[in-house]
């Protein structure tokens, strides 16, 4: 057995590293058999263990970024290419099952719970959910009266009256409003449960929309009192047990005062909806709540002990709630159990996520946690509340730890819990996930729920899509708008569409007919034989918006798109379109890389021209257009949409409710789309309106009181300056507050080694005990910034307040490697936290060197006259930088004086710190 763990163990780094060479998009350099070789070769324990958390910062991060840079990036372009199908199916043939078990709880005897939302009654013809909820600002716009106060609010008709006068009162009480209906579903909810033999469920923390909220909280006592009384009655009358998750921003060992601030008055609030459901005394004590630990904050100790002292304030209520449970990106069941011992907490184990932070030692999977479930159940026991597991599996492609974060909807398999567990399933399917669960183990209760069927049935009446409300409501549907949505439906894709492997052969057989729609694939590297597939290319909202502009470009008069084309730019200020002179003047700043032409013109010509060229019918006057000249017209649209394009979210993304769970990497379902008129606003990062998206209607509110002539802004988001070039080809004063500055892995690895006076062999030998495939290239450094207050202003200034924690470990990692190849170079721990300082801070001034002008030389030229406008946006960028480098490095320098000085003053604690 042990055996097998090992071997399944290498061959995911086999594919681990395959997937890396894949993606420093060097597919021909691949070698398979190198590849396994690598991957066979045993690394010390200690050094897979420390890659692992390293592995989710940089995950994270590139999830991050991803959702910044919607489209023409590199990245996405490199991604494309990797996902290839026989790499898919390689990796796919070859991942470990999502538990390690042979263990199967049966007969089962436990309870078999989901989170928040129940998928059927919520899309059922009047929904059933508790989290119907809303923006601060129709928070603040219900502080007036409606037009007509007796009627009902109407999205257009009848509206808050602005020219009355507010009251606060009256806004909270819209928003308590909704808190009622959403708690008044959870009695809808139990019966249903019951009725099909669930009873276990989580409530939704956004059951009151921001009562937890600083300046918009409210207490729900005594308004809803009642109605969650009615609601405990009848979870107690039904023996149902209910729990609750405050969301991973809830926190209590943050540095920050504020977050800690934050999560208590949270975890209150979660308290409070708890206590007033009245239950009967065991269910109330099994009413619990789940939280997280959250960071690390570079030090666990010292988190740790934030913990306790902060636990120690909580007060007698959440204290008696509140259980701990392992996340997948820093806090294991291994780190969290000791404390949870200490401090009288019970534990949750949550399967999924120690199934991503393992320990590669052992293997992955439950067989080294199985050793501390009775430690876990006795959490529990001593406080007399029935244990409680979370369960759920990756999508079934995931691979890599990333990939394994999102849940799938549905699960295959119980774990190795005791039969008798309270197992809440954290599926995206929510309860069709149970009943599946319940009907593949023929569970208690399977045969309850024949007479449901998965929740998208037709004959239940839907919730109208909001376009076709629209085109109701004009009684007349856009034609243009029509037109333009049907042309893609009408395009013929297979110009662009894979190579057909095997349908021919298939077509040819008598009598068989093939839809165009679908594909035949050859899913036998994963022993899957032949699948079908969709056999539309993916199309991504980017090019779908390029196409369908380009096609009404190409209609000129006929459009009835033209007036609105016409007042739109036919030339742009985004480096995008910059000279090679033009984009020296930005410097060493990063965004001089990331102009991304090569890549989005290598999308056109993937994804747009071939669409045009197939389609001479539907886009005739493009006949006359050589290739160039399409790339540049697909380039003036690309630009366009970039500045002026709205996102919208999917009818079905809208209605999803999260997971509550840790940050998940969801799909993007967004299409684009342009919004004339709503496009018209500039913006800054003070602003003084908000646009509101309506069912009916896009309404501007201004956010304070707004003088004659003056301009109204919105916001765009909290984009450095360089961001804001990029997308939008301009800067302003406000947006540096957001500027950042990428640092080079390889100038702090050189300024270490200047430090150390290591040689380059040293360094390279210091790397070996590294794992390069888990080593960050660059780290960004920002400054910390407040959000803007509620009408669009700034309190106070934004300051440098820390270097990026996955930077600070990453160089630890360094230094202990070097310590391994040289001890003598890093004496002790303390050495070590001093030589980290000053090596940022010469990287720094490495990084500041590779800007030819000094912060004096750019404010001149900025305060010059004789400057075009792309020179002063590019100057503002880099000096921007500049200063945050600056601000950095005076940081550093605060800190490392800071702790010379603790040492003279503390000779005996420095002392007992480097034993
Ligand atoms: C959505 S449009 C806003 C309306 C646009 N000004 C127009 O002419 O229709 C975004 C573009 O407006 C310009 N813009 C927006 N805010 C700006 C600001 N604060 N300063 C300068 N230009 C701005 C930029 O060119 C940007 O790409």
């Amino acid at each position: 057995m042990r055996e097998l763990g090992e071997m399944g163990l290498k061959l995911q780094s086999a594919v681990k590293i395959q997937r890396l060479a894949v993606e420093t998009s060097d597919l021909s350099k691949c070698d398979p058999e190198k590849v396994r070789e690598e991957a066979f070769k045993i690394r010390p324990a200690s050094m897979r263990q420390a890659k692992a958390g390293h592995e989710k910062t940089a995950e994270i991060k590139t999830a991050e970024q991803s959702s910044v840079d919607v489209d023409l990036e590199p990245a996405d372009v490199a991604e494309e290419k990797v996902d290839s199908e026989a790499i898919q199916s390689e990796r796919a043939a070859r991942r470990p099952p999502p538990v390690n078990s042979g263990v199967l709880p049966l007969p089962w005897k436990g309870r078999l719970g989901y989170a928040c939302l129940n998928t059927y009654l919520r899309s059922a013809g009047t929904p059933v959910f508790s989290s119907r909820t809303c923006r601060i600002a129709s928070i603040i716009d219900h502080r007036y009266p409606l037009q007509d106060p007796t009627q009902p609010e109407h999205a257009t008709k009848n509206r808050p009256d602005k020219t009355q006068s507010p009251d606060i009162q009256r806004g909270r009480e819209f928003v308590q409003e909704l808190g009622l209906a959403n708690a008044r579903d959870i009695v809808k909810m139990l019966r249903w449960n019951e009725k099909y033999g669930i009873k276990f469920m989580r409530l939704s923390s956004e059951m009151f929309p921001f009562a937890s909220h600083e300046e918009h909280g409210y207490k729900l006592a005594p308004f809803a009192a009642d109605v969650l009384a009615e609601a405990g009655k009848v979870a107690g009358e039904l023996g149902h047990r209910l729990t609750t998750h405050p969301g991973q921003y809830t926190q209590i060992a943050s540095p920050r005062k504020e977050v800690i601030t934050a999560a208590i008055r949270d975890l209150e609030y979660h308290n409070e909806m708890l206590s007033l459901l009245k239950l009967p005394e065991q269910q109330d004590r099994d009413a619990v709540m789940i939280l997280h630990m959250g960071g690390t904050y570079g030090d666990k100790a010292a988190t740790l002990d934030r913990f306790r002292e902060n636990y120690a304030t909580l007060s007698d209520g959440v204290k008696m709630r509140l259980v701990l449970e392992n996340d997948d990106v820093s806090w294991s069941v291994h780190d969290l159990l000791p404390i949870c011992e200490e401090l009288n907490i019970p534990l949750v184990l949550d399967y999924h996520h120690h199934n991503i932070i393992f320990d590669p030692s052992i293997r992955e999977g439950t067989l080294d946690i199985m050793d501390l479930y009775d430690r876990i159940a006795k959490t529990w026991t001593r406080k007399n509340i029935k244990q409680k597991m979370h369960y759920s599996e990756p999508t079934a492609e995931a691979i890599t730890p990333r990939d394994r974060r999102k849940h799938s909807a549905r699960v295959k398999t119980l774990p190795p819990c005791a039969a008798d567990m309270d197992l809440m399933i954290e599926a995206k399917d929510k309860e069709q996930a149970v009943f599946e669960l319940m009907r593949t183990f023929k569970l208690p209760g399977w045969n309850l729920f024949n007479d449901i069927v998965p929740y998208e049935r037709d004959d239940e009446p839907r919730k109208e899509s909001k376009r076709t409300k629209k085109e109701k409501k004009s009684g007349n549907t856009d034609e243009a708008g029509e037109e333009a949505a049907k042309l893609i439906e009408e395009l013929t894709w297979k110009e662009i569409s894979r190579p057909a492997l095997t349908k021919g052969w298939f077509k040819a057989l008598p009598g068989s007919t093939f839809s165009e729609l679908i594909e035949i694939t050859d899913l036998r590297a994963r022993n899957a034989g032949r699948g079908i597939v969709d056999d539309k290319p993916q199309q991504d909202p980017w090019s779908i918006l390029i196409i369908i502009m380009m096609f009404e470009y190409f209609k000129g008069d006929e459009s009835k798109w033209k007036p609105y084309m016409d007042v739109l730019p036919a030339s742009f200020e985004t480096p995008m379109f910059w000279s090679g002179a033009e984009l020296d003047e930005l410097q060493a700043s990063a965004t001089r890389t990331k102009v991304g032409k090569a890549d989005a013109e290598e999308m056109f010509h993937a994804k747009v021209l071939p669409v045009i060229r197939a389609n001479h019918e539907i886009f005739p006057s493009s006949q006359s257009y050589s290739d160039d000249e399409l790339v540049q017209l697909a380039h003036r649209m690309g630009s366009t949409i970039m500045s002026y394009a709205f996102d919208f979210q999917n009818e079905d993304e809208e209605d999803e409710e999260d997971e509550e769970e840790w940050v998940e990497d969801r799909e993007s379902k967004s299409t684009m789309g342009m919004v004339p008129m709503a496009d018209i606003l500039n913006a800054d990062a003070e602003y003084n309106a908000h646009v509101n998206y309506g069912d009916d209607a896009l309404t501007v509110t201004a956010l304070r009181t707004i003088k004659a002539g003056e301009e109204i802004l919105n916001y765009y988001g909290p984009h450095p300056n360089s961001e804001l070039l990029r997308r939008y080809g301009y800067v302003t004063p406000k947006h540096s507050r957001y500027d950042v500055v990428e640092l080079p892995w390889k100038l702090v690895e050189n300024s270490l080694a200047a430090s150390l006076g290591l040689s380059e062999q040293q360094l390279d030998n210091a790397r070996e005990y590294l794992d390069m495939d888990e080593i960050e290239d660059t780290f960004v450094l920002d400054r910390e910034s407040d959000e803007p207050n509620p009408d669009g202003t700034f309190t106070g200034s934004a300051r440098f307040s820390d270097i990026p924690e996955d930077l600070r470990d990453q160089l630890k990692l360094l230094l202990k490697a070097v310590r391994k190849v040289d001890p003598s170079s890093v004496a002790d721990k303390r050495k070590r936290d001093e030589i980290q300082h000053s090596v940022l801070i010469k990287a720094l001034d490495a990084l500041a060197s590779q800007y030819p002008t000094t912060i004096p030389e750019d404010e001149r030229i900025l305060s010059g006259s004789d400057i075009s406008e792309r020179q002063r946006a590019a100057v503002t960028v880099r000096l921007g930088e500049k200063r945050l480098i600056e601000e950095a490095k005076s940081y550093l320098s605060g800190i490392a004086s800071d702790t010379a000085l603790e040492e003279t003053s503390a000779p005996n604690k420095r002392a007992r710190r480097s034993d």
